[in-house]
């Protein structure tokens, strides 16, 4: 009577154990049991499932923390299992195991502990379950993330670099003494530099971004010398739509002269414009050198006048011009009589004074189509296009006439010179430059034999001269009216 209820009770609990024994071996996670020493007492058939490794090998393993847990993780699993040990806190965090190829596989381990009947630490419970496609999941969302911060940073670091290049750009345009606006394909300013303020006479504050052309021409309209002009230049060159335009010269109101040249900025894409950029240059002084450079080399700096240089040239272009037209050009050499003896009585001085007073009267006598040249020390030449030897002998008469009549003072004495001119005319007293003025010559030097203060036409033509009249080329250096 005593006994059965024993036995019945001892077959109730082996059947209860193998009951419990299915559950625990037939669980998803992993569970196993450590003693207080950390020795594997029992771990789930699951165990193979994760890392490919036997429970039995495991429970052999002299260490079988050593065996199943990542290197990687092993001390840090240790130092938390302790920690629960020493506080009997439960803990709860991810490791990883070791598979049996050595590679990790990833849980999330909750460590308990089971209290004995007896007071204090029994055994140590592990529940893992896995979730290592959760930490490949967060792996690749971390590696997503980490390219994301990459290209972030790349960008950052590209927009600092080209902000650092569109400073230094910047700087550099405002350095240079060309004048630069840049507009949008809207035709709105989109950069200028300081050079474009300056050459448009603008104040340095001024703000003209986003402004459209037409206002911007109308701020231009009273600067400009021809503003219309100008305008209908700039419509000519947008119309045209050239990828660039040539130079081109306009004048402001206050004289400085500009040239502008425009071309088109080209987009990224295929056949993408972006805009056009004008570039404007001051070129004032440059102008001014030129002119003064060509003046140079083709006036004579005492007189004013055009010198031997001009006066080939302009033979040369009358010679060509009368040849093709088939009309004629007259040449007067002059030549001065009683120069030398001025230089010689009464200095350098006196005698250039007489050469720029001459040169003015002369100036008076010689028509618009005609052309005065100093060619020599007191010789000059002047030419006549589509002319007669009349009318050439007339103005050989007026120049010997004023010039034989200009009175000079020097030293309380006065003096004058007279004239002596040779004249040819194209075609008939010479074909070419050089034998026309070697007729001129020629005449100027009967002249010269003939008296002086006179006019000669070239022989070469049956010849001509005549005296003037009231003349004292016999006294050239003093003459008492
Ligand atoms: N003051 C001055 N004298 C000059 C200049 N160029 C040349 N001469 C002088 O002009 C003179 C020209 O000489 P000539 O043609 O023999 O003088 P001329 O007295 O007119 O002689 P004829 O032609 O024979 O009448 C020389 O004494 C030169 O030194 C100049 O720019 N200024």
């Amino acid at each position: 009577m005593i006994l059965w209820p024993r036995r019945a009770m001892r077959r109730q609990a082996d059947v209860e154990l193998a009951l419990l024994r299915q559950v625990a071996e037939g669980v998803h996670g992993i569970e196993a049991v450590f003693d207080r020493n950390l020795r594997l007492l029992w771990i789930s058939p699951s165990i193979e499932r994760v890392t490919g490794l036997e429970p039995r090998e495991c429970m052999e393993a002299e260490d079988a923390l050593d065996l199943l847990v990542h290197e990687s993780d092993r001390a840090y699993c240790r130092r938390m299992i302790t920690q629960m040990v020493v506080d009997g806190v439960a803990q709860d965090f991810e490791l990883r195991l070791r598979r049996r190829d050595g590679e990790a596989a990833w849980v999330a381990s909750h460590w308990r502990a089971v209290p004995d009947a007896a007071p204090g630490l029994a055994a140590l419970r592990l529940s893992a379950e896995d979730i290592q496609s959760r930490k490949e999941t967060e792996y690749k969302l971390l590696e997503t993330v980490t390219e994301l911060r990459r290209a972030q940073a790349l960008r950052e670091h590209y927009l600092l670099r080209s902000n650092d290049e569109r400073q230094r750009l910047a700087a550099l345009l405002n350095l240079i003494r060309l004048g630069i606006l840049f507009m949008d394909q809207e035709r709105r300013v989109l950069y200028y530099n300081r050079a474009m303020l300056e050459i448009w006479g603008y104040p340095e504050d001024t703000h003209l971004i986003g402004m459209r052309e037409s206002t911007l021409q109308s701020k231009a309209a009273t600067l400009l010398e021809d503003a219309q002009a100008y305008f209908a230049h700039v419509a000519e060159v947008l119309d045209a739509k050239q990828p660039m335009s040539d130079e081109y010269e306009f004048r402001f109101a206050d004289g400085r002269v500009i040239t502008d040249r425009s071309a088109v900025v080209a987009g990224a894409g295929k056949d993408q414009r972006i805009g056009r950029v004008w570039i404007y240059e001051d070129v004032t002084e440059a102008r001014r050198i030129s002119a003064q450079l060509i003046s140079m080399a083709e006036r004579d700096p005492l007189t004013n006048i055009f010198n031997r240089r001009r006066f080939h040239e302009e033979l040369e272009r009358m010679l060509a011009d009368a040849a093709r037209r088939g009309t004629s050009v007259g040449l007067l050499g002059i030549d001065l009589d009683g120069f030398k003896p001025i230089n010689d009585a009464f200095g350098h001085q006196a005698g250039d004074e007489v050469l720029v007073k001459l040169v003015e009267r002369v100036g008076g006598v010689v028509r618009r189509n005609e052309m005065f040249f100093r060619v020599g020390g007191d010789e000059f030449s002047i030419l006549v296009p589509d002319t007669k030897a009349a009318a050439l002998a007339e103005l050989a008469n007026r120049l010997c006439e004023s010039i034989g009549n200009l009175v000079f003072e020097f030293d309380g004495r006065r003096t004058g010179v007279t004239a002596s001119i040779g004249i040819a005319l194209f075609p008939e007293h010479g074909c070419d430059e050089e034998s026309l003025m070697a007729a001129a010559d020629e005449a100027m030097y009967r002249s010269k034999a003939e008296g002086r203060n006179r006019w000669s036409l070239s022989a070469r033509g049956g010849g001509e001269s005549a005296r003037m009249p009231a003349s004292s080329s016999d006294e050239p250096v003093s003459r008492e009216d």
